[in-house]
């Protein structure tokens, strides 16, 4: 288990982590989301010992983390770092090398890279000759290379065509399902909310919602209130907070506030009510609220 726990960092008087603390378990997908400058790469490099924060603790398994295990954990970095002049396959293989595999170990895990991230093609090019998206998916092979017992990413999906954004989401879920905490931002909420079990969303350093996705759906908001309604008569909603619009025959009215009860009287006044139920909000939703 990982636990990021009470992070503070300032650079100069700039306060960029004021707090934050959350857990990723084995076997979970962690969503890490905000707004640009809220503090998530800050917090990642925190994680693997790139920066050093002023106060709190990251620690594995309930002790704190060590050099040799940040070894065995794959880290995306923000700014990628790959050897440019250096090929495809040599690269990833060299970097599994570094991380302590045998050759041939080193060899295989490249080959499977390779074939699942879509760079068969490209395993003789030299880096400097891919496209950005390429380049992104060979970064990703290299922080998977060594079967990480963590995994980190700073916006692995962030360019990724949809092809190779499913291959990416195929390999994490892979991960986390052989027992690896995964930790991703990104600033795809709808790809977050279908892959993550749980989310932080973080804003000007400090964690503002925290928790498994559906959990923060059903607590961080009421949702919209839907009522669909039959064989009303024109203009019975005037007096009622919201909007009201027309599905087929049938009048559909969304409201963010006012009174349930109010509504529903009114609404069975004016006619036959066939829904009348609040939809939860999207994640892209309770983040705006968050935020706000
Ligand atoms: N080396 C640095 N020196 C001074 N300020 C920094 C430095 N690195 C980050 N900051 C500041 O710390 C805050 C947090 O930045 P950080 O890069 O962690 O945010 P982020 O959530 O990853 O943003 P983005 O989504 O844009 O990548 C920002 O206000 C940023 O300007």
């Amino acid at each position: 288990m990982l636990e990021i726990d009470g992070l503070r960092k300032r650079y100069g008087d700039k306060t960029a982590l004021d707090g934050v603390g959350f857990t990723v378990r084995p076997g979970e997908m962690f969503g890490f989301v905000g707004a640009n400058g809220a503090g998530k790469t800050t917090t990642m490099r925190i994680v693997m010992g790139v920066l050093d924060a002023d106060s709190g603790e990251v620690r594995l398994d309930g002790r704190p983390v060590t050099y040799d295990d940040r070894r065995t954990f794959g880290y995306m970095p923000e700014e990628r770092g790959l050897y440019q002049k250096m090929k495809v396959a040599e690269q990833i293989e060299y970097f599994g090398r570094l991380h302590g595999l045998a050759p041939a170990a080193a060899r295989s895990a490249t080959a499977a890279l390779i074939e699942r991230l879509g760079l068969v093609e490209r395993r003789d090019d030299a880096v400097e000759a891919l496209s950005l998206g390429n380049q992104q998916r060979v970064q990703l092979a290299v922080a998977l290379v060594h079967q990480p017992a963590v995994l980190i990413l700073d916006e692995p999906f962030s360019g990724l065509d949809p092809l190779a954004v499913d291959a990416l989401a195929e390999v994490l879920k892979d991960r986390a399902a052989a027992g690896v905490p995964v930790i991703f931002s990104s600033h795809q909420l709808d790809l977050v909310e279908q892959l993550c079990d749980s989310v932080g969303i973080i804003s000007a350093g400090r964690m503002v919602a925290y928790g498994p996705v559906g959990e923060l759906r059903e607590r961080e908001g009421r949702g919209v209130l839907r009522v669909v309604v039959g064989d009303a008569a024109p203009g019975w909603a005037d007096g009622l907070p919201g909007e009201l619009t027309r599905e087929g025959d049938r009048d559909v009215l969304l409201c963010e506030e006012g009174d349930d009860q109010d509504i529903l009287r009114t609404a069975i006044g004016a006619g036959r009510v066939e829904h009348f139920g609040r939809r939860q909000p999207t994640l892209a939703e309770i983040f705006r609220e968050a935020v706000a």
